[in-house]
This record gives structure tokens, C-alpha cells and sequence, in this order.
């Protein structure tokens, strides 16, 4: 019955922290974004995205990567078999990763909130890849374990998915471009109302 709670509750802290992951990273692109803005704005944007940022990241986020943690550590617990299973070592090393991106995460949080962070907002778009496909790679290795499909069915559910992602992405390009033009339109009327 244990590891059933611990999976349980394994699952719960999985579905917290990618959600805090994918907000947090949002939330970067929105705070370099806002550069672009003129003051009062910029300043008050900023600001507000710094709190944004370390309240998801000090109480959903972080605490979410702690329950998925201590629940695992209870899953392997009452079955230790796994640890000697190839998938599981797999799993144990993206899991790795992931825990990376966390920490790396709070450093940019720290950056951004002193105005020292480097990266433009492409960089972050990009970062902000990296748990999605940590996330599928992640359940791939859980839900198959060492027997990967290679069927007509998985590489259908593969082309709908390449084909899902490449829509989200041209319509995020879209709404990029459109919003630099916005920008761009708005400081060239600025300038013409300077000028006159
Ligand atoms: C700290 C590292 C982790 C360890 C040691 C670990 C270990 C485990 C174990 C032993 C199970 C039970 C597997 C089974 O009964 O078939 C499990 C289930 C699961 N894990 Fe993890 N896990 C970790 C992190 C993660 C992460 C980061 C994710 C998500 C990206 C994840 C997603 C899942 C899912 C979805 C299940 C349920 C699978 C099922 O019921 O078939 N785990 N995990």
C-alpha cells in the first residue's frame, strides 16, 4: 500500500514542478522583454516579475521538486529491484539534468533581479525547451521501461506531436514579430511627434 501513496504523491510533486518550471522560465522571457518598455513601466514590470518569480520558486516550485524527490526516494525504497534496472539508471540521469535546470533557474532569478543576467530573450525561449523534453523523455523511460515501441502507432503519435509542437512554435513566432512591429511603429510615431 506504501508505494502506492509514494506514487501517488510522486505524481502530484511531478505535475507541481513542471508547472513552476514552464511558468518560471515564461516569466524570465516576460522580464527581459520588458527592457523594451519605456520607463515608469520598465521599472515597475521588473520589479513585479522579480516577486512573481521567487514566490513561485521558493513555494511551489522548489517544494514540489522536494516531494517529487522524497517520494522517489519511498518508491525505490519498497522497490529496490529497480535501482539495478538500465531505464531506471537512464531516468536517474536526466532526473540529473532536470535538477540542473532547477538550480540554474534560481541563479537566473538572482541575475535578473540584479539587472546582471546576459541572456536576450531568444536564449530563454530556447531554455525554455529544456523541461519539455526532459519531461518526455522522462515518461517515455518510466511508462516503457527497457522495451522502447517502435510501431506504426509510435511513429504516428511522434508526427502528430512534431507536427503539434511546430504549431505552437509558428504561432509564438507570430506573436513575436508582431509585437516588435508594435514597438518599433509605436517609437517611430514617438520620434515623428518629437520632430513636428
Ligand atoms: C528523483 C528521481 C526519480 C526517481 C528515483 C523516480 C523513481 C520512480 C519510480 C521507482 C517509479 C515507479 C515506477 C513503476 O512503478 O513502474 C516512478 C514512477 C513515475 N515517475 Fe518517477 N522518479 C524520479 C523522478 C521523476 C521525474 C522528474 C518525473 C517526471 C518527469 C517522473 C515521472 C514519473 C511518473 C509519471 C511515474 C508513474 C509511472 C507509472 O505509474 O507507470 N519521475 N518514479
Amino acid at each position: 500500500m506504501a508505494y502506492y501513496w509514494f506514487k501517488s504523491f510522486h505524481i502530484f510533486g511531478v505535475v507541481a514542478w513542471f508547472a513552476g518550471l514552464f511558468y518560471l522560465a515564461r516569466l524570465f522571457i516576460y522580464h527581459v522583454e520588458a527592457e523594451m518598455e519605456v520607463e515608469p513601466a520598465q521599472g515597475i514590470l521588473k520589479k513585479q516579475y522579480s516577486i512573481m518569480e521567487k514566490r513561485l520558486y521558493n513555494i511551489i516550485t522548489t517544494p514540489a521538486m522536494v516531494l517529487t524527490v522524497a517520494m522517489a526516494a519511498g518508491l525505490l525504497y519498497t522497490m529496490p529491484d529497480y535501482l539495478h534496472q538500465g531505464w531506471m539508471h537512464a531516468k536517474l540521469g536526466f532526473v540529473g539534468v532536470l535538477l540542473f535546470y532547477h538550480f540554474y533557474c534560481g541563479r537566473l532569478m538572482k541575475q535578473l533581479e540584479a539587472g546582471e543576467c546576459k541572456w536576450n530573450s531568444k536564449t530563454l525561449r530556447l531554455f525554455n525547451e529544456g523541461p519539455t523534453l526532459l519531461l518526455v523523455i522522462i515518461v517515455m523511460l518510466v511508462i516503457f521501461k527497457g522495451e522502447f515501441p517502435t510501431g506504426a502507432t509510435t511513429w504516428l503519435i511522434v508526427a502528430l506531436t512534431i507536427s503539434f509542437l511546430a504549431t505552437i512554435q509558428l504561432y509564438a513566432r507570430k506573436r513575436r514579430l508582431d509585437k516588435e512591429r508594435e514597438v518599433a511603429e509605436a517609437a517611430a510615431g514617438k520620434e515623428q511627434v518629437l520632430q513636428s
